[in-house]
């Protein structure tokens, strides 16, 4: 089985009968897999390369540089550099607090960003590829998301004008092969993200893997696809629909050996790139139109996006 494909091409405002059939063909993604690869999203290759390159930089700078964005310890403040599970992977996290501090007149919380002199305009090329995924998100996924729903297509949108979304850089090193064959070492462990939805960038190293929707506990490769983003919901819009969009289970592990191996044993490092949506946070959601009826009573009652969020954020790091 392989991920369906849903195609922004001809989505344009929205307004056509061709936007209605992509937000159609998306929402059965997501009701049937939670998963598909996105193209012709708008968001220019060379951006998604460049962050790479950016990224690659970031993860190769000394420790002690890296360190100077360390990640704190409490679980809520979920932002800057950390090494996660002895080094098995090493992520940095941020979002646009700046933005959303002039925004709610008070800062919240802020990002941890190497010093600019340490690193030299990383800290604006990665504001700059937020803002982009932000883009998309605002101008095409949500409203593609609303009239697959059969709902208007701004519906998402007001829960979603806070900002409350973070870009998450990973790097998992290359080791020999024989350390993930005997479990020593793993990369990401079979998770479901948590917020609305989530895009993930992924370098052409391979080994994510996403559970099959018919068979629980087999997992499928999603394999590196030029030109496409994979997307996938998250609990809080599986949540909000009653259960009827699915957030599925996803891992990364190394990727499988390829017959022309010629990588003397070694399996490579991989980069991945993910940018998370989160609704605002004293937004209360119900229980979606549509998504409950006398056959399908409401499971869930309704609840606060930030309660939510913090309650999962406490329980997981
Ligand atoms: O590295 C990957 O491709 C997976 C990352 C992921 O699932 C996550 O950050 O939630
Ligand atoms: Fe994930």
């Amino acid at each position: 089985m392989q991920l369906p494909t849903v195609d922004f091409a001809e989505f344009k405002d929205g307004d056509s009968k061709d936007a209605l059939e992509i937000g159609q063909k998306l929402f059965a993604a997501c009701r049937d897999v939670g998963f598909a690869y996105l193209v012709n999203t708008g968001i220019p290759q060379e951006q998604i390369d460049e962050m790479f390159n950016w990224s690659a930089k970031l993860f190769a700078l000394p420790i002690e540089t890296k360190l100077k964005a360390s990640h704190p310890p409490e679980g809520w403040k979920h932002r800057g550099y950390s090494g996660v599970g002895r080094e098995q992977v090493s992520q940095l996290v941020f979002d646009p607090d700046e933005l959303r501090a002039i925004r709610t007149g008070k800062k919240i919380l802020s990002n941890n960003w190497i010093p600019d002199e340490d690193f030299p305009g990383f800290q604006s090329h990665a504001m700059s590829f937020y803002n982009t995924c932000r883009g998309f998100q605002l101008s095409t996924l949500l409203p593609a998301l609303a009239l697959g729903l059969d709902l208007p297509k701004d519906f998402f949108l007001r829960y979603h004008e806070a900002n409350e979304n973070q870009l998450r850089l990973l790097h998992y090193p290359g080791a020999p092969t024989s350390v993930f064959e005997s479990g020593e070492k793993g990369r990401i462990g079979a998770h479901t993200d948590f917020g609305t939805a989530t895009l993930l960038f992924q370098d052409d190293c391979g080994g994510l893997e996403v559970e099959t929707p018919s068979q629980p506990g087999v997992f499928m490769p999603v394999p590196p696809q030029p030109g496409t983003v994979v997307f996938n919901i998250g609990d809080f819009l599986m949540r909000w629909s009653n259960d009827t969009l699915k957030s599925t289970l996803h891992r990364v592990r190394a990727p499988p050996r390829r017959e022309d191996d010629q990588s003397d044993g070694m399996t490579k490092e991989r980069f991945s790139m993910a940018y998370f949506m989160g609704a605002d946070k004293e937004k209360i959601v119900e229980c979606l139109p549509g998504c409950f009826g006398p056959k399908k009573p409401k499971k869930y009652e309704p609840i606060e996006a930030g309660e939510y969020i913090n309650m999962r954020l406490n329980a997981t790091y």
